[in-house]
C-alpha cells in the first residue's frame, strides 16, 4: 500500500504564507492526525493534497510519484479520497445512491455501457450495490438507505459523506473534521470504524479540532500553527509540547 508524502509544501495567498514549507507523511495502515488552531492552514493542506488548490512550492507524492500538479479527479483516481468540512451530498438523492456515486472511480464497464444497459454495466451496478450495503451496515446506516440524504441529521450526513469517500477503496483518505457536531457515542463508533479501515491497510489523515479524539486514535500527530509545522510525533508528547500549548492558548477551547 502506498504512502502519501508532502515535501516542503507551501501555499501563499498574496503576502500571506497560509502554509509554509510543510513536510509530513501519511503512511498506509495508520491513522495520522493534523491539528492546529483556527486559521493554522489545515484545510489549505488538504486542498493542496486533493488537487483543489495549486501549490506555491514543494512536492506531494503518492507511492513516490508526484501528484502535485494533478487535478482533483486525477488525484482521486490515483487513490486519494477526501471528505469536506462542509458536507457535499446530493440532498435529494437517497443515502444508497449517494454512496453508489463513490464507486465511479472503479467503474469498469464504462459510462457508455451503463447508458446502453449492457450486461457488464448491470453486473457492476449489482456489485456496487452489494458493496454499498456492506458499507451501510458497517456505518450502522442500513435503516436509512432509502432516506433522502438532505433530510438526515448532521451526524448521519457526515457518515454518508465518509461512506462515499471510502466506497472506491482508496489507499489514502483525508477526513476533514469527521466528528464535528457528533456526541461521544457517535464519535466512539466512528473511532472503531477508522481503526478497522487502518487495519485493512488504508492510510487515514484525520484533520480535527477535537484534540482528545486525535490523541486517542492517531499513531502520529502533526501540529500546524500560522502555516508552520510546530510539532510532530507521539500524540501524548505533542499535546504537552510548550509550543503547542502556547498555540492553543487564547483559542476557543478546542
Ligand atoms: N482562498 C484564500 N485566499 C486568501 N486567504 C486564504 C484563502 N484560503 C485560506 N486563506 C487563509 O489561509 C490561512 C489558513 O486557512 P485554513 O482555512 O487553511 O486554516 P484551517 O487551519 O483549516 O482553519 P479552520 O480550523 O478554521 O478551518 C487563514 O489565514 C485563511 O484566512
Amino acid at each position: 500500500m502506498p504512502s502519501l508524502k508532502l515535501e516542503n509544501v507551501a501555499k501563499h495567498f498574496g503576502g500571506l504564507k497560509a502554509v509554509d514549507k510543510v513536510s509530513m507523511e501519511v503512511p498506509p495502515g495508520e491513522i495520522t492526525g493534523l491539528i492546529g488552531p483556527n486559521g493554522a492552514g489545515k484545510s489549505t493542506v488538504v486542498n493542496m493534497i486533493s488537487g483543489v488548490l495549486a501549490l506555491t512550492e514543494g512536492d506531494i507524492t503518492v507511492d513516490g510519484v508526484s501528484v502535485a500538479t494533478d487535478r482533483a479527479d486525477i488525484v482521486a483516481r490515483k487513490g486519494v479520497a477526501r471528505t469536506f468540512q462542509n458536507i457535499r451530498l446530493l440532498p435529494e438523492a437517497t443515502v444508497l445512491d449517494n454512496v453508489m456515486i463513490g464507486f465511479h472511480r472503479r467503474e469498469e464497464a464504462g459510462v457508455l455501457a451503463q447508458m446502453l444497459g449492457l450486461p457488464a454495466a448491470r453486473r457492476d451496478t449489482k456489485r456496487f450495490e452489494e458493496k454499498a450495503w456492506d458499507l451501510l451496515r458497517r456505518f450502522r446506516m442500513e435503516d436509512f438507505a432509502e432516506y433522502e440524504a438532505g433530510n438526515l441529521a448532521y451526524g448521519h450526513q457526515r457518515r454518508v459523506e465518509m461512506m462515499r469517500a471510502i466506497a472506491a477503496e482508496p489507499d489514502i483518505v483525508l477526513l476533514d473534521e469527521p466528528v464535528a457536531g457528533m456526541n461521544d457515542v457517535e464519535s466512539d463508533e466512528l473511532a472503531t470504524i477508522f481503526r478497522e479501515l487502518a487495519d485493512s491497510g488504508m492510510g487515514l489523515l484525520l484533520i480535527e479540532h477535537n484534540v482528545g479524539f486525535v490523541t486517542r486514535l492517531c499513531k502520529k500527530v502533526y501540529v500546524l500553527d500560522s502555516g508552520r509545522m510546530i510539532a510532530s510525533g507521539d500524540p501524548e508528547a505533542v499535546v504537552r509540547d510548550p509550543q503547542v500549548v502556547a498555540a492553543y492558548i487564547g483559542t476557543s477551547g478546542h
